[in-house]
């Protein structure tokens, strides 16, 4: 189902498990900051909406998202954390460069997921143009950040 007539932003906390005692960082990508500020909210404000306590949420900042997978590596090496939401906004432009950085994020996103045994999560938009990425960031389609947070949680508390 593609997101047109879903809304990311749609979840019933009664149906996810205690997050009270979940610590998460989020790893948040500067470049189209307008777009990756929106996803981040809408993260923030779910997990805190699901129970997370404010001080357990912990946030850092990288250039691009293609530094999204050192950035998640090096806070799952330094810091505790139950679940991390890589988050990241990619926008076509002339080149095929776009095409690089998506795969190059995607995979090492996917593979910190087999690296480490803390779920990684892929908050990463891949638009063709900045109308769709307003549009999942907080938009008419909702928020991804705020689908991340649920699946975060989801699968810090897995099994
Ligand atoms: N064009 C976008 C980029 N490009 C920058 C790369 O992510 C990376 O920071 C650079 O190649 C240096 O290693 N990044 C995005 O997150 N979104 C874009 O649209
Ligand atoms: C995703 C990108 O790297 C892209 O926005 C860069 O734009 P361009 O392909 O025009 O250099």
């Amino acid at each position: 189902m593609a997101t047109e007539g879903k809304n990311l932003s749609a979840y019933d906390k009664g149906q996810l498990p205690d997050a009270s005692k979940l610590r998460i960082g989020l790893v948040v990508s500067e470049w189209n900051e307008e777009i990756t500020e929106g996803l981040y909210r809408g993260a923030n404000e779910t997990l805190m909406d699901c129970g997370v306590l404010p001080d357990n949420i912990l946030r850092w900042n990288v250039p691009g998202s293609f530094e999204l997978t050192y950035g998640c590596k090096k806070l799952l090496q330094t810091q505790k954390v139950d679940a991390v939401i890589a988050i990241g906004s990619v926008i076509r432009g002339e080149t095929s460069h776009f095409d690089f950085v998506c795969h190059a994020t995607s995979q090492g996103i996917k593979d910190l997921n087999l690296q480490f045994d803390t779920p990684v999560i892929f908050c990463v938009l891949t638009d063709d143009t900045k109308q769709q990425a307003i549009d999942r960031s907080g938009g008419k389609h909702g928020n991804k950040g705020s689908e991340a947070a649920v699946a975060a949680i989801k699968m810090a508390t897995l099994g």
